[in-house]
């Protein structure tokens, strides 16, 4: 048993850059919000999580920042009694969505994920060990990730106010997807990519597949419209891309929609949506509806869990994969901590990390090559805080005025028609 208790505990919200990538239900604003959780010891100690800073959520971390010192690093179960009940009485157990598109169906795990990876961390700091060894011991040294390339337009309307532009330029059709696809893999070396759709008609999102396909003969492709084609669409899209993609994500959505569609074609389907949490799984096994599944920890309640999920679907001889959101580098070593740790993660794992240009993390440790970044074998996830950076991208949070992931409302103030087109062809 550890003699380091919890003494202090920090949440900080921090906003950075983001560029005008689109999808199903909008466009991604001018700013991505994460909060950066630290767990202080009254050894001298210091853990870091990081995980979503919609107000709501934000408050959430709040109230269980307030009840944690005291508490023993090493008491993940502890932890999550004091999640469940600080939950209990805020919230009244309630679930959370971020940006229109991610539900959880409930906060515990979403609030949970950040206090157990800093925990994790704490605890490799203290043993010497990094935190893949603590989750069973690292079965590769390094971890790769897949390319992710978004529609997306050259520049944020307006972002004189908005904030600043990026230097991907615009990419709207099958040309600019390919060459985005080359500034990725001749810049990063990603040996697999990924198309968000979900923007355009599914024929041109296929024809953007196949650009790709000539363009990388070799390179595994995936194509994720987050449920916007119907069953029946989704059938012929596979039909057409099938032997050119390695699965189809959340084509349609919903268990039911995505079973439909598994009994009509041998494209493999991949889920970040309708398989969400570990209440879905009988169902959608049941079903057959979904033959991978994407694990994320900071949805299904940190990496021990999401490291029990892929005991589940190797069981169930399911693939699995890696989803993210926009995120920042306390997130990136702690995916690559349980990625290193997870015999059957069978596909690349998706990253957003290619589209940020700010960091709150010293720079040099998850840096990507062929597409891979090297597990760090330090104590802990490896990764040291910036405060300098810290401090910069938590008063960007406070100038930037978001307080919420909102890419639907944010679309409408640009096109005010503008629907999500989920379901839609
Ligand atoms: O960043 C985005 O716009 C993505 O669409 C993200 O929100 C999704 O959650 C995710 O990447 C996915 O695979 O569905
Ligand atoms: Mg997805």
């Amino acid at each position: 048993m550890s003699s380091s208790r919890i003494s202090k505990v920090v949440v900080t919200p921090v906003a950075f850059a983001d560029p005008p990538l689109l999808n199903v239900v909008g466009v991604h604003q001018p700013w991505a919000l994460r909060a950066i959780v630290e767990l202080h010891t009254d050894t001298g100690l210091v853990g870091l999580g990081e995980t979503y800073a919609d107000e709501t959520h934000l408050a959430r971390l709040d109230a269980v920042a307030q009840a944690l010192p005291g508490s023993d690093p090493y008491d993940a179960n502890a932890l999550r009694r004091l999640v469940v009940d600080v939950l209990g009485k805020e919230t009244g157990g309630a679930g959370a969505s971020f940006g229109g598109m991610l539900d959880v169906s409930s906060a515990v795990d979403t609030v949970y994920s950040p206090f157990e990876v800093a925990c994790l961390d704490l605890v490799g700091r203290e043993t010497g060990r990094p935190v893949s060894d603590l989750l069973g011991g690292a079965v590769r040294d390094r971890v790769p990730f897949s390319g992710y390339l978004f529609y997306k337009w050259a520049g944020h309307p307006g972002s004189a106010d908005g904030g600043p532009d990026d230097d991907w330029g615009e990419a709207l059709n099958p040309d600019q997807i390919v060459a985005q696809a080359k500034r990725m893999v001749e810049g990063w070396g990603f040996g697999s990519l990924k198309l968000k759709g979900g923007v355009f008609h599914p024929d041109e999102e296929c024809a953007a597949i196949e650009a790709l396909r000539d363009a990388f003969p070799d390179l595994p492709l995936r194509l994720d419209p987050n449920g916007a084609w119907t069953p029946e669409t989704s059938v012929k899209v596979a039909e057409r891309l099938a032997g050119v993609v390695e699965y189809l994500e959340d084509p349609t959505p919903g268990i039911d929609g995505m079973a439909q569609v598994a009994a009509r074609t041998d494209v493999p389907l991949a889920t970040n949506m309708c398989v969400i949490a570990f209440e879905h799984l009988k169902p959608a096994i049941a079903a057959d509806a979904v033959q991978i599944v994407l694990s994320d920890h900071h949805l299904w309640g940190g990496l021990r869990r999401s490291a029990l999920l892929g005991g589940i679907t190797d069981t169930f001889g399911m693939g699995l994969s890696m989803h993210s959101n926009s995120h920042l580098g306390v997130s990136l070593a702690a995916m690559v901590q349980l990625a290193a740790a997870t015999p059957n993660l069978t596909y690349a794992c998706d990253t957003h990390y290619p589209w940020k240009t700010q960091d709150v993390v010293r720079s040099g440790v998850l840096d990507f090559d062929d597409g891979s970044v090297a597990v760090p074998t330090g104590p802990g996830l490896g990764v040291e805080l910036d405060r300098d950076l810290l401090g910069e991208l938590h008063e960007q949070y406070l100038s930037c005025g978001v307080r919420r992931r909102e890419d639907t409302v944010y679309m409408r103030s640009i096109e005010p028609g503008f629907t999500p087109n989920t379901s839609r062809w």
